[in-house]
């Protein structure tokens, strides 16, 4: 599958090991930055992971900083994106399998590596269930098409 990732300085490092997973995995990583732990701004990352996902560049996004919460805040701004923060395995399989999420958004400073891991793999080997969820998303979609401001 093919990833976009993103950070801010929080979530440097902690993007270097997942970047490093999924290529043990067999993903294709498209790493957007940051680079290292100088302070930057975590809209900066969200919106080029989430322009990539919603142009169909990228099946996928993951996006880290302290809390996960500004990075899903950014990612959902950008039509077509469904980015939820997540802070455990449970939660972000069934946003896979009830909204067909296409962005994990993880924090840094809460959760630990081994927790991460297990977050991560979860959301990209688990499908979206259709069904009546199909029926809501498609709702959520719909707004937000009849509502651009663009
Ligand atoms: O967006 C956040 C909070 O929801 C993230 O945790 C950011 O990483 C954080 O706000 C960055 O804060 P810093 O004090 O500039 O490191």
């Amino acid at each position: 599958m093919k990833i976009a990732i993103g950070s801010d300085h929080r979530g440097y490092h902690i993007k270097q090991r997942i970047v490093l997973t999924l290529q043990q995995l067999g993903h294709e990583v498209c790493d957007l930055g940051t680079q290292g732990t100088t302070s930057v701004d975590y809209p900066d990352f969200a919106f080029q992971v989430a322009t990539m996902v919603a142009s169909g560049q990228v099946e996928r996004g993951v996006l880290i900083c302290g809390t996960g919460i500004g990075m899903s805040i950014a990612a959902n701004k950008v039509q077509g994106v469904r980015a939820a923060p997540c802070q455990d395995t449970i939660s972000a399989e069934v946003s896979r399998r009830h909204n067909d999420t296409n962005i994990l958004c993880i924090s840094a400073d809460m959760l630990g590596e081994e927790l991460i891991d297990q977050m991560v793999k979860a959301f990209l080997v688990t499908e979206f269930e259709g069904g009546r969820h199909a029926r809501r998303v498609e709702k959520i979609t719909r707004y937000e098409a009849d509502h651009q401001s663009k």
